[in-house]
């Protein structure tokens, strides 16, 4: 197996002393090639942190973070923005659309500014596989949530990245939305041979991936192939007892 990513015992502690924080204690893992990977976890179990250490948005405190063959860690803050540029891809929960562009300036957006144009054909293919030919000219505001997701997912595959990592894509979407972008996302990986990396709380949206990763204070605890939804829904319960995404009451938190 070939990954695309990786992160080998990575370690991410955020303040000192009493308000130490190890968001990430130890984690070993790869992200495969042309697979589809969810990542899960309680509420503050180091997901996100995970995401954005392995995706060079933020530095690990040890440990290794690969993109492909490139260590991260060895890379100044101007060779990182452009390994993000030109080798991954990011899908985030608020869209994040140029409100002034249309659909397809905001596709090839990231491929202009690199100075490294989109491939007018891979747009073009890219563009009727997120079912968004004849709204190629519209506003971000004159779409749908779920076509501005789909926007937001050409964008993150209009360089043919490595990697596309995608921060709870479908948590501001309804179900039926939710799932044409999560099977956007299934269809980049299974038919294009991309690579996707995918932060949920929503069982039923890790189900679409071929592999599912359970985080726990900052560890990873279990992994589960070929999940479904049932059997993610299961296994999230078993932490603690909550449901997926429940959050603690006031009472819970206390003062
Ligand atoms: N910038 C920061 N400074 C201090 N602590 C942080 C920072 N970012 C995250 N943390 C802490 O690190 C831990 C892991 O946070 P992270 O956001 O990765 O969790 P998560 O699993 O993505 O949570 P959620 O599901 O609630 O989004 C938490 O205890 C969080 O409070």
């Amino acid at each position: 197996m070939t990954a695309a990513a990786r992160v080998v015992d990575a370690a991410k502690v955020y303040g000192s002393g009493e308000t130490e924080v190890r968001a990430l204690d130890g984690v070993s893992v790869d992200f495969p090639a042309a697979g589809f990977t969810a990542i899960m976890g309680p509420s503050g179990s180091g997901k996100s942190t995970l995401m954005h250490c392995a995706a060079g948005l933020d530095t690990l405190t040890s440990g290794s973070a690969r993109i492909g063959d490139v260590e991260l860690s060895g890379l100044t803050d101007k060779q990182l923005t452009v390994l993000r540029r030109e080798r991954i891809g990011f899908v985030f929960q608020s869209f994040n659309l140029v409100p002034t562009l249309t659909v397809r300036e905001n596709i090839t957006l990231p491929r202009d500014l690199s100075g490294r144009p989109a491939d007018p054909e891979w747009i073009d293919a890219l563009v009727d596989v997120v079912g968004l030919r004849d709204r190629l000219h519209h506003r971000p505001s004159e779409l749908s949530g779920g076509q501005q997701q789909r926007v937001a997912v050409a964008r993150a595959l209009a360089g043919r990245p490595d990697v596309v990592f995608a921060d709870e894509p479908t948590g501001n979407l309804d179900s039926r939305s939710g799932a044409e972008v999560l099977g956007l996302l299934g269809r980049a990986v299974h038919e294009m041979g991309r690579t996707a990396v995918m932060v949920t709380h929503d069982p039923v949206a890790a189900a679409h991936a071929d592999e599912v990763l359970f985080l726990a204070d900052g560890r990873l605890v279990d992994r589960m192939p070929e999940p479904t939804a049932e059997r993610v829904l299961d296994r999230m319960k078993a932490f603690d007892g909550r449901a997926p995404g429940a959050r603690r009451t006031p009472q819970e938190v206390g003062p």
